[in-house]
């Protein structure tokens, strides 16, 4: 029993399947990038803004709903309880709902994009579109080679800071993209956490997630030395004078990154125990991106 919700009422089920807390990653390289764009250049359009963050939601809406519909296709989730095609029974209507959703968050860059007269966050927002299919969608998968750390690190570090960034002040800016590696780092935390607990059914469908590779007690201590990572390394930047102190609010997230850390160490090999890491990670990505945009905010 790896996935099982099986003992939570219907309604608890289909909250588990929608995954509210997860929407944090979608949010937060607008916020900082939006941040680092206001620090620099004292520019911030609250329309754009706003447009931005409600599309980031809807293309997360599309990659999470379109993972149950592509995973249902491998076996992989006949376990998962909490997943939308077993919830709801018609993999056709999440099918079409995902792209209802895709296509209303694209629709949100369009106006963007004509907003600023120019395409450039079209096409970086495809690019993430992209990177979120072959993820998942046939035939690559590459979620599945233990590759989904890599993209969601470019998706939501380089390429969706890239975008905020971009969407404010319409140029480039190498402080953001130094930030974008601490944002990317901390989002692939959240996948590389929500693997734990999966490894008995991932070895049974044939995925070999970083779990599956390492084993869950290495898995673990490299957890422990990339959470540990983004401290120093926005100690570091601070000190050469790229962030302003301001944003070693961050800080703040490390009880939190200790949590995770020790509870991580001391249940990898117990699904049960270890499925809640993911969430621990979400509060870690949640706090620690929310100070450091705000760092920039104030610097
Ligand atoms: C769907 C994702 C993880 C779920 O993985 P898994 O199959 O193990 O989960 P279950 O156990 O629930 O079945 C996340 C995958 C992230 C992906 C690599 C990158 C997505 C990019 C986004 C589409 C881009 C959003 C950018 C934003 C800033 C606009
Ligand atoms: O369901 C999940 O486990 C995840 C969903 C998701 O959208 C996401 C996005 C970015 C990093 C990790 C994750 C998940 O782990």
């Amino acid at each position: 029993m790896t996935r099982n919700h099986i003992s939570m009422p219907k309604n608890k089920l289909w909250i588990a399947a929608i995954k509210p807390p997860m929407y944090s990653v979608a949010i937060m390289p607008i916020w900082v990038g939006s941040g680092v764009a206001f620090a620099e250049t004292k520019i911030f359009n609250g329309v754009i803004f706003a447009v931005f963050m409600t599309a980031a939601i809807l293309i997360l809406a599309w990659e999470n709903i379109s993972n149950d519909v592509f995973d249902s296709e491998t076996g992989i989730d006949k376990n998962k309880h909490h997943s939308l095609v077993n919830l709801s029974g018609n993999k056709q209507l999440m099918f079409w709902l995902g792209n209802l959703c895709l296509g209303s968050g694209l629709l949100g860059i369009i106006v963007i994009a004509l907003l600023q007269k120019d395409p450039t966050v079209i096409g970086i927002i495809l690019l993430c579109c992209g990177l979120g299919y072959m993820y998942q969608g046939p035939p690559f998968r590459l979620g599945y080679q233990g590759l989904g750390e890599i993209l969601c690190f470019v998706a939501f570090g380089p390429l969706g800071m890239a975008a905020a960034y971009y969407s404010q002040t319409q140029t480039w800016s190498i402080t953001n993209l130094a930030a974008s590696v601490i944002v990317g780092i901390v989002t692939s935390l959240v996948l590389f956490c929500s693997h734990f607990h999966q490894i008995k059914d991932d070895i049974a469908a044939g995925k070999r997630s970083p779990i599956v590779r390492l084993g869950t007690q290495k898995s673990a201590q490299v957890l422990v030395w990339f959470t540990a990572s983004i401290y120093p390394l926005s100690l570091l930047l601070v000190g050469l004078g790229v962030f302003p102190i301001w944003t070693l609010l961050s800080w703040v997230s490390l009880p939190f990154a200790f949590k995770l850390c020790r509870h991580v160490l001391e249940n990898h090999d117990l699904p049960d125990k270890v499925s809640n890491c993911k969430f621990i990670a979400v509060t870690v990505h949640f706090w620690s991106c929310l100070l450091f945009g705000t760092g920039f905010m104030l610097g």
